[in-house]
This record gives C-alpha cells, sequence and structure tokens, in this order.
C-alpha cells in the first residue's frame, strides 16, 4: 500500500512519470490541465505535486493542501507558486535548476537570429508563393553590441554562442564579479543601464520577481541604439510590452522577439503582435525532449527522495539535506526535537530568542537542520494552532520576534558531546541540554538540575522545596491513580533548598491528582506532558 500520493498536473517526461511509479511507497496520478477549482477540489488528498509552468499554485491551494508536504518543480521558474504560502504551509518547493538550461539557451539564440533575418515573414511569403528578397534584407549579428541581464547559467550559455558569433558581450548581474566576467571574457556593466545603453540587442535571463518586473522598461529600451532588438526568453513580465509596442511604433527599436508574455497564454489581439518585424513562440524554451527528460527524471528521484527519505535537493524556500548530511546529523534530530518541545513546555512563555549550542563533536557537523529542528520542536509545543514544520519553523519564529542564534564550542567539559537550548526572556536564561549514552539520546539538564530521563513518552515534572517526604509522596499518589512509574530522575540544589524530579509515566496522571498535588505545601510547580 502506498504511503504518498503524488499529483503530476503538467504534462512531464513519461520517463519521470516512471522513475516516480517505480517507488513503492509512492502512488503517482496524471491529471493535466486541471481547472483551478478541479486541482483546489482534489489537492487535499496528495503529499506531493509535479508542476511545470501552467499548474497556478497559489495560497487557496495550499490552504486546500492539507497533506501535501513538497511540490517538484519541473524546470526553473518557480514564479507560479507562491512561495511564501508554500513556506508558510510548511510546504518544500524545489526545482530542476540546470535540465533545461542548453535547450532555452539555443531557444533564445534561435530567437535572435531568426529575428535579425525576418526568418518567420520570410517562410509565411514562401508558402504562399510569393518570391519576395526585397523585403526581409537583415542584420548581422557579427560586431553587434549585445547585453545579456542576467548571467546565470541560461545567460552564460548564450554569452558563449554570442562571443562564437562575434558579438560583444556586455553583461549586468549583481552577483557577476569581475574575476567571472574576466574568466568569460564578457564586460562587466556595474548597472543595468550600463548594460543597456547603447546596446543593439538585449537579451533576458533573470527571473521574475517584484525587483524585476519590468526591468526593460521605456527609459532603458530607449536608451539602446537605434534599430535594437529585444529577446526576452526568460519571463513575461520582465520587459514593458506597452513600452515596447511604443518604441516598435516609433521606430527605435526594430524588432521583438519572445517566448514568454505577461499574460499567458497571450490575447490574440495582443497589440505586438501587429510589429513587422518580431518573433513570437508560446514558451518553448525548455520543450526539446533532452530538456523534458531531464527535468522529469530530475525532479521525479528529487520528490520520492524527499516523501521517502527527508533528503532536500534544490530547494528554493529551505537549505538543503544531501543523504551524506542527513545521516551524520539524523542520530541527533530526536534530541534536538526533545529539547525544544521540553523547553516550550518548562520554559517560561514568549521568549525573546532561542539559543542552541553545540559541544563536543557535534560542533563539527553542519547542524543547520538541527537548529531548525530544535526550534521546530520549540514551537510545536508553544503553539499548537500552527502546524510547524522544518520549512515553515524561521519564518514563523520572525513573525513572533524569536531570535535563534546557534554556537559551537569544540570540547564539552564534563560530557563527550552536549546540545544545550536555552530561552532567554528579559535577563533569564532557561536552559535544558541533551547528550548520548552509548546510541541512546538523554536529556541530562533541566533548569539548573542535572537529570536522566529519556527523550520521548509521557512525564510528569515536579519542582519543590528540598524536604522528606515529597518523593514517597508523588510515588503513592501515582501509584493510588493507577499510573505505573516507567523511570524517575531526582535532582536537587542544595544551595537553593530545591528539588525537581522528572518521572517518566506509562500512562498521562488525571486531572485530579495534578490538581491535589498542586495544593500540596512545598509543592511548588508541577507539570504532566508528552514529548
Ligand atoms: N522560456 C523558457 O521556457 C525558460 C526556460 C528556462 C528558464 N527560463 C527562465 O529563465 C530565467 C533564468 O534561468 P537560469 O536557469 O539562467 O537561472 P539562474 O538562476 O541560473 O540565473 C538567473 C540570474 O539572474 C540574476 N539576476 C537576478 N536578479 C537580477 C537583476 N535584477 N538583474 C540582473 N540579473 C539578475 C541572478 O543573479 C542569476 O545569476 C529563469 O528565471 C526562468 O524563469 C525560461
Ligand atoms: O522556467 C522554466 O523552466 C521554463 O519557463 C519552462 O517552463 P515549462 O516547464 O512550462 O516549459
Amino acid at each position: 500500500m502506498a504511503t504518498y500520493r503524488v499529483l503530476v498536473s503538467d504534462p512531464i517526461s513519461e520517463k519521470g512519470v516512471d522513475a516516480l511509479r517505480t517507488a513503492p511507497e509512492i502512488q503517482v496520478d496524471v491529471n493535466t490541465g486541471l481547472k483551478p477549482d478541479e486541482l483546489l477540489a482534489i489537492i487535499g488528498d496528495y503529499h506531493g505535486l509535479v508542476v511545470r509552468s501552467q499548474t497556478k499554485v497559489t495560497p487557496e491551494v495550499f490552504a486546500a493542501a492539507k497533506n501535501l508536504k513538497a511540490i517538484g518543480r519541473a524546470g526553473v521558474g518557480v514564479d507560479n507558486i507562491d512561495r511564501n504560502a508554500a513556506t508558510d504551509h510548511g510546504v518544500v518547493v524545489m526545482n530542476t535548476p540546470s535540465g533545461n538550461t542548453i535547450s532555452t539557451a539555443e531557444h533564445a539564440f534561435t530567437l535572435m537570429l531568426s529575428l535579425a533575418r525576418n526568418i518567420p515573414q520570410a517562410h509565411a511569403t514562401v508558402i504562399a508563393g510569393k518570391w519576395d528578397r526585397k523585403s526581409f534584407e537583415g542584420v548581422e549579428m557579427n560586431g553587434k553590441r549585445l547585453a545579456i541581464l542576467g548571467m546565470g547559467r541560461i545567460g552564460t550559455e548564450f554569452a558563449k554562442r554570442a562571443q562564437a558569433f562575434g558579438m560583444h558581450v556586455v553583461a549586468y548581474d549583481p552577483f557577476l564579479t569581475a574575476a567571472r566576467a574576466q574568466g568569460l571574457k564578457v564586460e562587466l556593466a556595474e548597472t543595468a543601464d550600463l548594460a543597456l545603453a547603447g546596446a543593439d540587442v538585449v537579451t533576458l535571463h533573470i527571473p521574475l520577481t517584484d525587483e524585476t518586473n519590468h526591468i526593460l522598461n521605456k527609459a532603458r529600451l530607449s536608451s539602446m541604439n537605434k534599430g535594437a532588438l529585444v529577446v526576452n526568453c526568460a519571463r513575461g513580465g520582465l520587459v514593458d510590452e506597452a513600452a515596447a509596442k511604443e518604441l516598435l511604433d516609433s521606430g527605435h527599436l526594430a524588432g521583438i522577439a519572445l517566448d514568454v508574455y505577461e499574460v499567458e497564454p497571450p490575447p490574440a489581439d495582443h497589440p505586438l503582435f501587429a510589429a513587422k518585424k518580431a518573433v513570437f513562440t508560446p514558451h518553448l524554451g525548455a520543450s526539446t525532449a533532452e530538456a523534458q527528460e531531464n527535468v522529469g527524471i530530475e525532479v521525479a528521484y528529487q520528490l520520492k527522495d524527499f516523501l521517502v527519505s527527508g533528503e532536500i535537493r534544490n530547494a528554493v524556500n529551505m537549505p538543503n539535506l544531501d543523504a551524506k548530511t542527513l545521516e551524520s546529523v539524523g542520530p541527533y534530530l530526536n534530541l534536538a526535537t526533545a529539547l525544544g518541545k521540553l523547553l516550550a513546555k518548562i520554559g517560561p512563555g514568549q521568549v525573546d530568542a532561542l539559543r542552541v549550542s553545540y559541544l563536543g563533536p557535534v560542533s563539527e557537523l553542519d547542524t543547520q537542520l538541527v537548529t531548525r529542528t530544535v526550534l521546530t520542536g520549540y514551537l510545536s509545543g508553544a503553539h499548537h494552532e500552527a502546524q510547524v514544520n522544518l520549512v515553515n519553523a524561521p519564518a514563523v519564529a520572525k513573525a513572533l520576534g524569536l531570535q535563534i542564534t546557534e554556537s559551537t564550542v569544540a570540547i564539552a567539559t564534563n560530557w563527550t558531546e552536549l546540545i544545550e537550548v536555552s530561552a532567554v526572556k528579559g535577563g533569564e536564561t532557561f536552559t535544558v541540554a541533551g547528550t548520548f549514552f552509548g546510541n541512546a539520546p538523554r536529556i541530562v539538564h533541566i533548569l539548573g538540575h542535572n537529570v536522566e530521563t529519556n527523550t520521548s513518552g509521557q512525564f510528569l515534572f515536579v519542582e519543590n522545596d528540598d524536604r522528606p517526604g515529597v518523593v514517597g509522596l508523588l510515588g503513592s499518589s501515582l501509584g493510588t491513580a493507577g499510573v505505573n512509574i516507567a523511570n524517575m530522575s531526582l535532582s536537587r540544589n542544595k544551595s537553593l533548598s530545591r528539588a525537581v524530579t522528572v518521572i517518566e509515566v506509562d500512562s498521562e496522571p488525571p486531572v485530579s491528582l495534578l490538581e491535589t498535588l498542586r495544593a500540596t505545601p512545598g509543592i511548588l510547580r508541577v507539570l504532566s506532558f508528552g514529548l
């Protein structure tokens, strides 16, 4: 019986679907072309979703997707997935960043050449029986100044091809260093404005974000040379289509080639369709057999590995977690969850900060995931209304104004290794800590007291004045209530004349017993909780 259900809602390669089907834990349903309300009606049944760019994964979809754990995007752009809503709902979003790079660079390059040589228009006249050799004089790309916005994977591949065609490449990318630009033999522009001023051709290879929306605006398009060509094979909103139309009409721009549009599919009466020199394709950048096989197979394995074993590759809303790291930090995760939950139960309410310290060999590991796990345990113990998990824990903490700090110490005094978690409120610090006895995780420190107890089960925590008779009273009260004691750890602080007792019990003590204990003179605090 499959444990996870995965919906493939956009067409991906058959090999990708087969790769998902090979996992006995996964049941795959391919159901493409769903209308938004149809998706809303069924998404609640699924743990995984595979999309390309058609399926819009909106906040409404996330609200209905009660079981969804991960979305795999067979491709690069994730602008059809509401990333904030994904994070808030604790859903990992993964893409396949490199599988369609070459195909898209080739498509963009093809658009540029087709535009320069009027290929679609000439083709149309030939098959219409005309032999018009005068109307379609083109321009060479050799020697032209090419502006590339975005020197990531696709931009870089485009640059290499442009250089082979003798173009002078000027690139703008906020992450492009002078050394890398030199290595790629491109001129580094410090701003998008500087890249575009005086360019003959522009091609875009950047994601669509609030910041990049209409990055190719009227001012930047106007700063290009008269007769300039525009190529967009990245995302629709990057080009201000209205401004481009105006500049095409005025003759400042000579032509435009688009694979992507502000609205997809574009309306049949799209103003740019009237342009004389233009090439339009229906979002075909990644549509090659090779690219689809690459991204289909890659997304299938990523989703399967996440659902079945927790590995995270190419996530866009949380750190990645490869199998090796997962294996090395895996044993610490139960302890981390327990420490977080315990602190939420016995620490003060709303705290200002959580401090996680790793002492001893654990300090040498990649502890990011362990800290997230502590935080998840803490928040899930403290905020029952929110479904907190590893994906959304940092966002939930941020919304609460809770600061997280992590520190490492190479040697753990008194222990081989130790994970210490402290909640800070005002000037006060409340600390719990845990270690391993052999392979078994143990809680060894609670609020200034050394204890020794398990990391899971049902617990009774009692803080009392250090005086005779309390342990006996606890034992007999639990016995009378029919609650069996599995383990008991007692710790006293002589200087404060205080003691704590942590009792692991086989069943939850009745409320009446807790109330009786709380009313007993000398008993200061009684908590019953599960870890
Ligand atoms: N038409 C298609 O079918 C198709 C196919 C694949 C990818 N794409 C689109 O192409 C885009 C690029 O893909 P990629 O694989 O090269 O991504 P990438 O992440 O490798 O590269 C994107 C680059 O853009 C840069 N960037 C971000 N903001 C910028 C800004 N304001 N100005 C200049 N540079 C900026 C980044 O630093 C990065 O280097 C993607 O966003 C995707 O949406 C389209
Ligand atoms: O971002 C991408 O990978 C491309 O836009 C491809 O989109 P598609 O998978 O819908 O073809």
